[in-house]
């Protein structure tokens, strides 16, 4: 089960939606995503009907199977069980942590989003597998991120919690992502740097090498 040993499946995170982009469907984005070297996959759609998201939900899950590289639905925790996710990531406007795991067991681990300290104490307490801290820079994918806080939260909560699993999300791309990983996050969360990409496989495989790089 990932869920005793995320961090090394958070290198590089990939957020996507349903969307068809660059004439890919979802699912070959997905693949090539994977191909590439993406350590973890969430599926973050949130206009779709809803069998559209079973039956693509199932085909992404059984893809990221065949890798073996966890699966995580974003906000719905009906679809993450009718899914068999690995994963599911809440944020502050979502069912909060402690009542996600009395739905979802033990089993599955549960990521929570956080940007400011309060936001990232509630969520540890709450039990959080692991924290999506963010936004760190400036992104056009989510309307609602609020104003980029840095990396300067991802180091306080470190020095804090040595051992907590973590992300950095918001605007990182490869050209950006060291100070993020310098600060102590274990990987970062990315929609555009990988979906919004000519070649998706190859810009997860350059994330991939610059998150080693920088973990250095
Ligand atoms: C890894 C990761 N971190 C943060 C988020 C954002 O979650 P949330 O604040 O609930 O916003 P939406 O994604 O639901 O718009 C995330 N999805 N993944
Ligand atoms: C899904 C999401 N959550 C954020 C947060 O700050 O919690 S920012 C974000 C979008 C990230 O997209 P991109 O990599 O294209 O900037
Ligand atoms: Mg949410």
């Amino acid at each position: 089960m990932f869920r005793n040993n995320l961090r090394p499946h958070l290198a590089v995170y990939f957020v996507m939606d349903l969307q068809e982009i660059q004439g890919r469907s979802a699912l070959e984005t997905a693949r090539a995503a994977l191909e590439g070297g993406i350590t973890m996959l969430q599926l973050r759609e949130k206009k779709a009907p809803i069998p559209q998201v079973l039956e693509q939900g199932r085909a992404i899950r059984g893809l990221c199977r065949e890798y073996g590289v966890p699966f995580v639905v974003n906000d719905r925790v009906d679809l993450a069980l009718l899914l068999d996710a690995d994963g599911i990531h809440v944020g502050q406007d979502d069912i909060p942590g402690r009542l996600v795991r009395k739905l979802v067991g033990e089993q599955m681990f549960i990521g929570i989003s956080a940007s400011s300290p309060e936001e990232a104490r509630v969520a540890m307490t709450e039990g959080a597998d692991y924290l999506g801290v963010g936004a760190i820079y400036a992104t056009r994918t989510k309307g609602d991120a609020g104003a980029p806080i840095g990396t300067s939260l991802i180091e306080s909560i470190r020095s804090e919690r040595p051992d907590m699993p973590m992300v950095g999300i918001g605007g990182i791309d490869r050209t950006n992502l060291e100070p993020v990983i310098r600060s102590g996050a274990d990987g970062v969360a990315v929609v555009s740097a990988i979906a919004a990409q000519a070649d998706p496989k190859q810009a997860a495989a350059e994330l991939r090498e610059a998150v080693r790089r920088a973990a250095g």
